[in-house]
């Protein structure tokens, strides 16, 4: 299982991600309470070290920022939450960059991986980063074909049901890891890995 702690802003939240046995962090350049500069993302990549993959979130940016903010960061995955279409992932593929596109599920609408030129598929809920679980129990709702990673109001509480009932390939969470709004807790950290571990492994 493929998971990912978005919104990190310290030293502190890389270390504990990392101590923690994630996969990925994520540094969000998006309009938020979580934004970093390019120069302290550089900072966090470093520290975070290659075993892991970072992430650069984005939302309804201009191509020149995404590229620009990419580059001058070191991240090595590109997270697209906006409307951004083919034009961004053909422009951005060469960069070899790991492209995802995060997108709120449509029951009627099924999703799959790879659609607009992705690597990874991200189904989150509407307002991202809001902490809102979108319904993942509709019965109309079909996983997508191929590397589809679930997000929206995860936490250390409901990720083991989600993975035991959607079987996502992987699983992302912010809000459920903060004591406030941007502020990481290193033990929920721990928490949330070691719950989706265990749910998925009883999976397997
Ligand atoms: O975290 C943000 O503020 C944010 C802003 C703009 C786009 C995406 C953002 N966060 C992403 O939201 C999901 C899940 O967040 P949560 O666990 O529900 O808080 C995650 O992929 C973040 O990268």
């Amino acid at each position: 299982m493929f998971i990912k702690i978005c919104g990190l802003r310290t030293a502190e939240d890389v270390d504990a991600a990392v101590a923690a046995g994630a996969d990925a962090v994520g540094f969000v350049f998006a309009h938020s309470p979580r934004r970093v500069d390019a120069a302290t993302a550089r900072e966090l990549a470093a520290r975070a070290g290659d075993r892991v993959l970072t992430v650069g979130v984005f939302r309804g940016q201009p191509l020149e920022e995404v590229r620009e903010l990419a580059a001058a960061s070191g991240i090595r995955a590109v997270q697209l939450h906006g409307d951004e279409g083919a034009e961004y992932y053909e422009a951005l593929r060469p960069e070899g960059y790991t492209l995802v596109r995060a997108t709120a599920p449509a029951p009627e609408q099924p999703e799959s991986c790879g659609a607009l030129g992705e690597d990874l598929l991200l189904l989150d809920a509407p307002a991202p980063g809001a902490g809102k679980p979108w319904d993942w129990s509709d019965p109309r709702f079909v996983p997508p074909a191929g590397r589809w990673v679930l997000a929206g109001g995860l936490d250390a509480g409901n990720v083991g049901r989600a993975v035991r009932t959607l079987a996502p390939w992987g699983v992302d969470v912010s809000s459920g890891v903060e004591v406030r709004r941007g502020v990481k807790d290193p033990a929920m950290i721990t928490e949330f890995v070691r719950a989706a571990r265990e749910a998925s492994a009883a999976s397997a």
